[in-house]
């Protein structure tokens, strides 16, 4: 059994049911509802491993061999010199502990509310399991300025300045890293352009994910946040300096993302997965708990519009393309359904 499916399982409760809970009241043992069965799979400690995730200097000339490294072997790199300030990265880690160490009342002013996709709550994923995660989250679509106005009232124009200024400098970093992986698939530019969508309403999709893991009296019992790919091309996530982020690779087992001063990780989502032809798969990762650090981490999606027709690219004409062409919107609905299905439904 793959590592996916052994925790994968129909839940009984829709997203909009499934309520936040209050970590700050716990004690052992950990609740049943949040009490995971042990993974089959070994964690391998980096130095067992024969080569490491790859650290992608943007300044160096070498970078999009790097890159490629990362995206074919693991999924994954990491990436520093990337432009972003530390005193950036630091504010909105800070603004991130200050939401959520608020008390749970305060938080669920900003919930998010059903059939919406910005605010607080858990994962999105959550239905698809049966044990509820160590975890509880706040997407920002754009604008936090509605949900940060009703957690502070009085003062949320410091939470919404740094969160918009990180979104401006992710979308710059997020171009410039599309251009280089495209470099690195061999891909020009021209063939995944959705400059000619911007003129309508729609821009590239963005969204911020800020992820919280509050310490955890049993972390072998608990999962922070459960196996998954992302949607969208990319994803950018800083992480704060403690373990938690964890990949999975074949034949090998869960393999930790250390964090790196000053880096960013930078993972392969499921449309770059279509887009590549799966010559850069998506990569299944997860993230554990803790106990004694609270950890948090911002995650930043990066995609095409919604309207932009997906396509394999390939490059040759022996090459016959995996996947089907079919929108963004269409292949995001379908992962909202079947989740880690969605990529062998839409295979040829
Ligand atoms: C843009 C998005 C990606 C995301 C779903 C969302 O609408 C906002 C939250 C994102 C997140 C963060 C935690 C893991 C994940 C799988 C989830 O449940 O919500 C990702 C989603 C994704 O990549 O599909
Ligand atoms: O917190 C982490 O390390 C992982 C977060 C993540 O996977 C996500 O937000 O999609
Ligand atoms: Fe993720």
């Amino acid at each position: 059994m793959d590592a996916l499916s052994e925790v994968y399982k129909d839940h009984p409760l829709s997203l909009h049911e499934i309520t936040p809970f209050d970590f700050n009241s716990v004690q052992l043992p950990v609740p049943d509802s949040h009490a995971w069965p042990p993974s089959s799979h070994p964690v391998v400690s980096p130095n067992e491993q024969l080569s490491s995730i790859p650290v992608v200097d943007l300044r160096d000339h070498d970078a999009v061999e790097v890159i490629r490294r990362g995206c074919e072997t693991w999924g994954v790199f990491q990436v520093v010199n990337h432009g972003v300030t530390q005193q950036l990265v630091e504010e909105v880690e800070s603004q991130t502990r200050r939401l959520f160490s608020l008390p749970l009342r305060q938080k669920m002013a900003a919930l998010r509310t059903p059939g919406g996709s910005t605010g607080y709550g858990v994962a999105r994923i959550t239905p698809f399991f049966s044990k509820l995660m160590w975890h509880e989250g706040f997407t920002i679509i754009g604008s936090s300025a509605d949900h940060a106005g009703k957690l502070w009232p009085d003062d949320y124009l410091g939470f919404c300045n740094v969160m918009d200024e990180y979104q401006k400098r992710m979308k710059i970093l997020a171009e410039e890293l599309l251009s280089l992986i495209l470099k690195s698939l061999n891909i020009p530019q021209g063939r995944v352009n959705w400059g000619d969508l911007t003129g309508e309403a729609e821009g590239p999709t963005m969204a911020l994910q800020l992820n919280s893991y509050p310490t955890c009296p049993d972390p072998t019992q608990t999962i922070g946040l459960a196996p998954h790919t992302d949607s969208f091309l990319f994803t950018i996530l800083h992480q704060s300096d403690s373990d938690g982020l964890q990949i999975f690779k074949d034949g090998v087992g869960w393999v930790p993302v250390d964090p790196v001063p000053g880096a960013l990780v930078v993972n392969i989502g499921d449309l770059l997965h279509i887009i590549s032809n799966g010559q850069f798969p998506s990569v299944l990762h997860r993230a554990v708990t803790n106990r004694t650090m609270h950890r948090v981490s911002v995650a930043y999606f990066y995609g095409p519009p919604m309207d932009f027709q997906l396509s394999p690219v390939v490059n040759s004409s022996h090459e016959c393309p995996c996947y089907r062409s079919l929108k963004v919107k269409e292949y995001i609905s379908i992962r909202s359904k079947h989740l880690d299905r969605a990529l062998s439904m839409i295979r040829i």
